[in-house]
């Protein structure tokens, strides 16, 4: 009977834990994912994933385990205490300063317990952070023979957690012999002022013996109380980053519904923005820009790297909110629109293209905000010039994406098809050709010329390209510098201007010549 209730309570405690797990990993999963794009600039990928999974179930421990075993061991020694002042209090005296001298190197074992449980998390952190790169970018990683500087670069934060883990056990080493020797102490303690009051007659043979049985029940709940508080300080230690990150938020965009229009012209207006990213306050990266780009015109920026491209469609795409100055959509300020719907009519093709590990038709689906029919996807494909390729895969459609599996300007044409599909007002595509052979950079370009030509596909495109051939058709090209506009015009206004453009544009001529 006894197991079986004992065995049920732990089954209860086991089953609220798991709960709690889910609950916590949920809530911070959705803390996380509101965040503001500036947040995980600043934390580090190892460190939220680790908060994500090993945290949560510390926490876990503090509700399910520790915090239940205290409660019971104090009720249980205050029993015992009471019952031994009963008995014989001078010998209860003497036992009480001993678990006083027990409990004071409990609480600094707990509070260095709490400390070091803190800086594994952390070291943890660094680990896997190092971990996780290392097998991203492995390629690199062998190709330039780095294998044993990783390695060396994972077994130094190993070494530094091997160091708080040794410690923490010396710790835990040096509180258990206190234990041991502050345990004997009480049971010789007791032999001799027993004794002694024995033969006095101040008490009797069978006090004594229960004396020893009682104090015996109290050193051990001291000893049970400081094992479950060190073990609680580990947990709290360990957790008080996920309770800091469960706090959080969510980013202001997600918080207000925001403005529907009724339909989205496709205006876009940069006024005076001026911009700095949150983790590097002191460099200004966008400088007074104002710029405005009309429904269906294809703009396209050019510059020289780091001018500050990809941080205006950053801003347009709300990633960041800029530093100074306002963006306007149709004439309505970005920050007053509903952000899920305007996402909903951008199509916007990255720098970096890394696609989901999922089958090529849910890539190319991802984030559509209707439903789609194999014939769209496939014609959505086609307009990307990834049909072809696609279709050589071993199972086409439904093959699964694997970061191997395609080339960069394969997977390129995979995120234009995506944009494409979802029929955008505003089509963005940054530095959507760096990474496509001359060939697919004509399609790309046959894209644009549709898009300009074709009545009912005319949309607002904005174009990032280095290769400057890309965008010679675009009806205004934008040349940044600096965190500036310099330049602005058609490529044959820019190229009779003879100023950074045209250097640019003959640069790239001679490069390829
Ligand atoms: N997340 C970020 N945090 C801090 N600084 C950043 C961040 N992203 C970009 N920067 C900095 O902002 C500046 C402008 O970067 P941006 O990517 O907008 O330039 P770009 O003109 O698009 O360059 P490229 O043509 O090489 O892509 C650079 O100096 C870059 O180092």
């Amino acid at each position: 009977m006894q197991v079986n209730i004992f065995g049920l309570r732990s089954c209860c405690f086991g089953i609220a834990n798991m709960i709690l797990v889910r609950r916590m990993r949920e809530k911070l999963y959705d803390a996380l994912l509101l965040q503001d794009i500036s947040f995980f600039d600043e934390e580090t990928v190892g460190d939220l994933t680790s908060r994500l999974g090993a945290d949560c179930q510390q926490v876990s421990r503090v509700f399910g385990t520790d915090l239940n075993m205290i409660a019971r061991n104090v009720v249980q020694g205050t029993g015992a205490l009471i019952y031994l002042f009963i008995l014989s209090w001078p010998l209860a005296l003497s036992t009480l300063v001993i678990c006083s001298a027990l409990a004071t190197i409990m609480l600094i074992h707990g509070q260095y317990q709490k400390k070091a449980a803190k800086l594994s998390q952390e070291l943890t952190a660094c680990a896997n952070e190092v971990a996780q790169e290392t097998f991203s970018l492995v390629r690199t990683v062998r190709a330039y023979g780095m294998e044993k500087h990783e390695f060396g670069r994972y077994i130094k934060w190993l070494g530094l957690l091997s160091n708080v883990y040794l410690r923490q056990s010396m710790a835990f080493g040096f509180w258990s012999s206190s234990f041991n020797f502050l345990y004997h102490s009480t049971q010789v303690i007791a032999v001799l002022i027993g004794g002694i009051s024995i033969i006095s007659g101040r008490i009797t043979a069978e006090q004594l013996t229960k004396f020893i049985l009682y104090s015996e029940w109290l050193i051990y709940s001291t000893w049970w109380v400081g094992d479950n508080w060190s073990s609680l300080m580990q947990s709290i230690g360990a957790s008080e980053k996920v309770f800091l990150l469960m706090d959080l938020l969510p980013s202001n965009q997600f918080l207000s519904p925001g403005r529907r229009l009724q339909k989205l012209e496709g205006h876009v207006d940069f006024v005076n923005i001026s911009f700095r990213y949150p983790s590097r306050l002191m460099v200004p990266v966008l400088r007074q820009v104002s710029l405005s780009v009309h429904p269906n015109e294809v703009v396209a920026i050019a510059g020289l790297s780091g001018s500050g491209k990809s941080t205006l469609v950053n801003l347009l795409l709300r990633l960041y909110e800029p530093t100074d100055g306002q963006i306007l959509v149709d004439g309505v300020p970005l920050v007053e629109l509903d952000i899920k719907w305007l996402r909903e009519r951008i199509g916007f093709v990255g720098q970096e293209p890394r696609l989901f590990r999922m089958d090529v038709s849910s890539n190319i689906k991802y984030g559509c905000p209707r439903e789609v029919t194999d014939e769209e996807v496939e014609w959505a494909a086609k307009q990307a010039n990834a049909h072809e390729f696609i279709l050589s895969l071993p199972n086409g459609y439904g093959t699964l994406v694997d970061d191997s599996l395609l080339s960069g300007g394969q997977k390129q044409r995979i995120a234009i098809a995506r944009a494409i599909l979802r029929e955008p007002n505003i089509l963005i595509l940054d530095e959507a050709t760096s990474a496509l052979d001359a060939e697919s950079e004509h399609y790309v370009k046959r894209v644009l010329r549709l898009v300009q030509n074709g009545s009912n596909l005319r949309r607002t495109v904005i174009i990032i390209a280095h290769r400057l051939s890309t965008i010679q058709a675009a009806d205004r090209i934008i040349v940044m510098d600096r965190g500036r506009i310099v330049e602005m015009g058609d490529h044959m206004e820019l190229i009779q201007k003879d100023g950074l453009y045209a250097r640019l544009a003959k640069r790239q001529t001679d490069a390829f010549a």
